[in-house]
């Protein structure tokens, strides 16, 4: 079995859990609170720039021309992730205002800090990886269930991220990349791969979970 094929299978509880979260459920239906989707467009913001930088780091980790080419397409892609952004905005009328990175947000863009800047470039990629393929997962499945219908306001959320074939699949590489790099890890390292892994999936299900319950800090806000 490949490195990521058990990965997966260690991943699938937690995968599971994502794609019965009650704002998957919410986009599904199309009735999102907006305070929800406030809160989540204001923290995924964040998110994005930070993604974006250290997609930018993994370029610098790696001599792979496959890969830098396919990170540097990544970086393209999140530029139209504000698309996504205006949809949710549009159903609101909110206008982003900048507001502090919450909890969450913090701990898992700094979880890819850490793995980027103390880690192996197999540990960026995994650090990188379930963004990409829990939305991918995300976007089949609610598409595979009709949600992206006309009376959907989020059809347009949906669709940017259910991708129609294979070939445009951005997670299918990252995985063959990640098998690649960590064959050249001993079997501590390739560990401390996985739990990279497992740590960020985690935190997508928690990124959810931050913006469905309103998540603040307790102090100074
Ligand atoms: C918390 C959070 N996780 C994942 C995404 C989705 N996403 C962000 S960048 C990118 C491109 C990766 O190839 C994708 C699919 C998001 N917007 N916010």
């Amino acid at each position: 079995m490949s490195f990521s094929q058990d990965l997966l299978t260690r991943a699938q509880p937690t995968m599971d859990a994502i794609m019965v979260h009650p704002f998957l459920k919410a986009i599904a239906e199309g009735n999102v609170p907006d305070d929800v989707l406030n809160y989540y467009v204001e923290q995924d913001e964040h998110y994005l720039k930070d993604y974006l930088t250290i997609t930018a780091l993994a370029v610098t980790q790696t001599d792979n021309h496959e890969d830098i080419a396919k990170l540097l397409d990544v970086a393209q892609f999140i530029g139209n992730e504000s698309k996504a952004h205006e949809v949710m905005l549009g159903i609101t009328g909110h206008q982003v205002e900048n507001w502090r990175r919450g909890p969450e947000t913090l701990l898992y863009v700094n979880h890819m800090y850490e793995s980027a800047y103390r880690g192996t470039y197999a540990d960026t990629l995994a650090a990188l990886l379930p963004c990409a393929w829990s939305y991918e997962v995300m976007g089949r499945e609610l598409v595979a269930a009709g949600a992206n219908n006309e009376q959907n306001p989020l059809k347009e959320w949906i669709e940017l991220y259910a991708p129609n074939d294979d070939s445009k699949s951005y997670t299918i590489w990252r995985f063959e990349a990640l098998d690649r790099e960590v064959a050249k890890l001993t079997p501590q390292q390739q560990e401390h791969v996985a739990q990279t892994f497992l740590l960020s999936l985690e935190m997508e299900w928690r990124f959810w979970e931050a913006a469905w319950v309103q998540e603040k800090w307790q102090f100074n806000i």
